[in-house]
């Protein structure tokens, strides 16, 4: 916001001590406040960056000093939990409307963002039927303004969609790396020696903050377990191509998920890897 000068004075506040320190010394935003109260008393945009699991709390303290007219808008990985935990504590006047950006690392804190996150990448929004159209507009501009492309649907397709594409991934990845903690056959010093590169991605992904994506899991419950049931049958489906040998079936399924790498490299998706579209062109493809 500040690199594009996009807000007259950016307010921050965090309840961690350490964080407002960090963020007043690195200049994150102009006015570091003390309390939930003071930062949001005269803005005309608040932007919730909490975990998930906290946006209620946190929405029933501010909601007495929000101004009237203000768009209260968040950045939680999960949709329909928050609509449910915040917007009964909104008051009349001010306009709720839900968002994810869809760009972030492994890292968190006040040192892990930079200007440039957003550029490029899909901020989504999920307004309800209620929502003021004005309004919508105001924050689609501010985000476009940040270089973001910003998409809308509702609470409940968004959260199927980043089950997909990026909560079970999470998990898998979590899992996969407790699965290397765990064997015995192989000890860590040569997990972390002959780490491969795959294996090194998903180390990165288990590396997220346990605090965010405990909450995304207990909050987007149902569609993770959802998609985690389809990921089960079709892992065992995989398992028994191998146990009974049929290349065939492996070799297709693997075409076919080579197709959708593809579809998101055309797309222009593939923002943070460029290594791998170049491996895939060297292959001729
Ligand atoms: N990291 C990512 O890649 C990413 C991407 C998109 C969306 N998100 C979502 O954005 C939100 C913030 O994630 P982040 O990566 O910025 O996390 P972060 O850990 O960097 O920041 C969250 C901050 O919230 C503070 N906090 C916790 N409870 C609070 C409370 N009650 N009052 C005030 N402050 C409180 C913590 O002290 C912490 O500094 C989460 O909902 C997450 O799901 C994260
Ligand atoms: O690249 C990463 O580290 C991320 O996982 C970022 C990522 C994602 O899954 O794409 C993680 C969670 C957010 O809600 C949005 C973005």
């Amino acid at each position: 916001t500040k690199w594009k000068g996009l807000a007259g004075e950016v307010a921050g506040y965090d309840r961690d001590p350490e964080v407002r320190r960090i963020a007043a010394e690195i200049g994150l935003v102009d006015t570091v406040c003390d309390s939930l109260s003071d930062v949001v008393r005269d803005a005309d945009l608040v932007m919730l960056c909490v975990p998930v699991g906290v946006m209620g709390a946190v929405a029933a303290e501010i909601a007495p000093h929000l101004k009237q007219g203000a768009i209260l808008s968040d950045t939680g990985s999960v949709k329909q939990a928050v609509v449910e935990a915040v917007a009964p504590h909104v008051p009349q006047g001010v306009h709720f409307i839900p968002g994810h950006p869809l760009a972030g690392t492994e890292q968190s804190g006040p040192r892990s963002g930079f200007a440039t996150l957003f550029v490029n990448r899909w901020w989504l929004l999920t307004p309800s039927e209620t929502t003021d159209p004005q309004a919508l507009a105001k924050l689609r501009a501010y985000l476009e303004g940040l270089e973001a492309n910003v998409d809308t649907m509702d609470a409940p397709h968004h959260d199927i969609t980043l089950a997909v594409t990026s909560h079970c991934p999470h998990l898998i990845a979590y899992t996969m790396v407790g699965v290397a903690d765990h064997v015995r056959r192989v000890s860590h010093q040569e997990i972390i020696k002959y780490s491969a590169s795959g294996f090194r991605d998903f180390t990165r992904i288990a590396a997220s903050d346990p605090t965010m994506w405990r909450d995304v899991f207990l909050t987007n419950k149902e569609a993770t377990l959802d998609i985690l049931g389809r990921f089960a049958e079709e892992l065992f489906v995989l398992q028994r191509a191998i146990r009974t040998g049929d290349g065939e079936m492996l070799h297709d399924y693997f075409t076919r998920t080579r197709a959708i790498r593809r579809g998101i490299i055309d797309a222009g998706q593939d923002t943070d890897a460029p290594d791998f579209g170049r491996v895939s062109k060297q292959a001729g493809e």
